[in-house]
């Protein structure tokens, strides 16, 4: 699904991402960990060409997402703020992406209904603009709107970040059906060690830009994971 080559990037003389090798299979889900300033966020600007690369190359499907825009009709993504249209309501921006995807109001209402508990009476029905809903709820809401369009790929940066702990729990739950009922291919980079291991079979450890380790998940992964971050 996902090849990475020889991918560098270089901000100031400093190189904050080089990974010579990663391929990430269809159906796999693979967890990104890695302390603050590891190149977590950088990598993923250049997985979905919105960053490009000092070197190296990312291919979606053997395309190169430089060269191709392809890769934007089964990839869901929400990395921050930055991918919500503020001034809508959530109503607004569902409908937005729905017709973007050539989904009908049913189609979108049925794809969000998972996302009840998740939601928590929060989110719909509240007559705001998604500028005005706080931090958590804005996170929902991207979550959301990048997994609607059912995507094989989806790419979610710290998903779990600003959610109170029911709604990671949640969250986690969404994730880990999404994976098993739908075999969505899942690149996510998070700091919450457990919820992490839990959604993905693969993690991935980023350090200074470089990956480090890559192992399957097994029981014993949380325990290697609060070592290796141990310092
Ligand atoms: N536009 C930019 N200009 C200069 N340096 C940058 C830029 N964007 C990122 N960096 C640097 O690249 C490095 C990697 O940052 P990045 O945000 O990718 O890390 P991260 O692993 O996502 O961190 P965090 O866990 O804190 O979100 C950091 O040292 C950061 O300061």
């Amino acid at each position: 699904m996902l090849t990475i080559n020889n991918l560098q990037k270089v901000y100031n003389g400093t190189t904050v991402v080089n990974i010579p090798e990663l391929t990430i299979t269809a159906g796999e889900s693979v967890g990104l960990v890695g302390n603050n300033g590891a190149g977590k966020t950088t990598l993923f600007r250049m997985i979905l060409d919105l960053i490009r690369p000092s070197k190296g190359e990312v291919f979606s499907k053997g395309i190169s997402v430089m060269e191709s825009g392809d890769w934007k009709n089964y990839t869901g993504s929400y990395l921050d703020e930055g991918f919500l249209i503020d001034y809508l309501t959530t109503e607004e921006y569902f409908k937005f992406i729905g017709d973007l995807n050539g989904l009908s109001g049913g189609d979108v209402a049925e794809r969000l209904a998972p996302f009840a508990d998740l939601f928590n009476g929060e989110i719909l029905g509240q007559r705001k603009y998604i500028r005005d809903f706080s931090k958590g709820n804005q996170k929902k809401i991207g979550v959301a709107a990048a997994v609607l369009s059912n995507p094989e790929l989806l790419i979610l940066d710290e998903p779990f970040a600003n959610l109170d702990p029911s709604s990671q729990i949640r969250l986690k739950n969404l994730l880990k059906n999404l994976r098993e009922e739908k075999q969505m291919t899942m690149l996510i980079s998070s700091h919450d060690l457990s919820h992490v291991i839990d959604v993905c079979e693969r993690i991935v450890i980023l350090e200074k830009g470089q990956l480090v380790q890559d192992m399957a998940t097994n029981e014993n992964t949380l325990r290697e994971l609060e070592t290796y971050f141990t310092v």
